[in-house]
């Protein structure tokens, strides 16, 4: 479903990813994972065209998508939950999602707000909310409602667990999994190796802006080299 062949990233001078190839195939949970500052945000950036990468190229269901414009990638089934959530704090959770859908008709808008609020009864709960005064864990719940609003058919997630308490973290790890059983293909960009590798079918690790081990999540949970440096010991 998704391919990266290559791919090599610059900020200026500085290289921030170096030949990074993988693939996510359909119905996957796939994860990278990573120190602080080894390239994940670079690489999930890279495959919406921002930053565009230097050299390598980036496939979507079999359609070349390197540097497309990130509207463009996103219109086309593919839609990206980025880290710190960047959700709009000044309106209401409802019309935080009406912009996640904000080219379809007033019909499908409303078709897709209700799927997304079945998958998250919170954000029924709190419908009239301003996003800016609802908790963490409930404003990444929006942050990836108003991503599901497109339809989806690969979800990129940036770290949904960053700055979330773990029974928090457990609810959306538990919904990613939901979205994978309901069809949804899954990147999931993580620093909680632990509930990342659980949850997933591959992983991939990162250093330094190079992929050096790439394996099943079970296999890489029980890597002494991702134990020793991502794990705890
Ligand atoms: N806009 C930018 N301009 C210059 N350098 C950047 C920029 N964004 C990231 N970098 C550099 O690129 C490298 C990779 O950063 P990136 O944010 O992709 O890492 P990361 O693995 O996502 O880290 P974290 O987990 O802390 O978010 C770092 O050395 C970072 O300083």
């Amino acid at each position: 479903m998704l391919a990266l062949e290559n791919l090599t990233t610059h900020y200026g001078p500085v290289q921030a990813l170096n030949d990074v190839s993988l693939a996510v195939g359909k119905g996957e949970i796939v994860t990278l994972i990573g120190a602080n500052g080894a390239g994940k945000t670079t690489l999930l950036m890279s495959i919406c065209g921002d930053p565009r990468p230097t050299s390598g190229r980036v496939w979507f269901e079999g359609e070349e998508i390197t540097g497309t414009p990130t509207a463009r990638v996103m219109r086309g089934g593919l839609s990206v939950v980025p880290e710190g959530r960047r959700i709009f704090t000044g309106m209401t959770v409802e019309e935080n999602l009406a912009m996640g859908g904000y080219y379809q008709t007033r019909e499908e808008n409303e078709r897709s707000i209700e799927h997304v609020l079945d998958l998250f009864p919170r954000l029924r709960e709190r419908f009239n909310q301003r996003g800016g005064t609802m908790s963490g864990g409930e404003q990444q719940m929006l942050a990836i409602g108003r991503a599901l609003m497109s339809r989806p058919r690969l979800l990129l997630l940036d770290e949904p667990s960053l700055g979330l308490a773990p029974i928090v973290i457990g609810q959306i790890f538990d919904i990613v999994e939901q979205l994978r059983e309901q069809g949804t293909t899954i990147f999931l960009v993580e620093q909680n190796a632990h509930r990342a590798l659980s949850i997933a079918d591959r992983g991939y690790v990162l250093e330094h802006g190079h992929v050096v081990l790439a394996d099943s999540g079970k296999a890489l949970l029980a890597n002494d080299d991702v134990r020793r440096a991502y794990l705890g010991g």
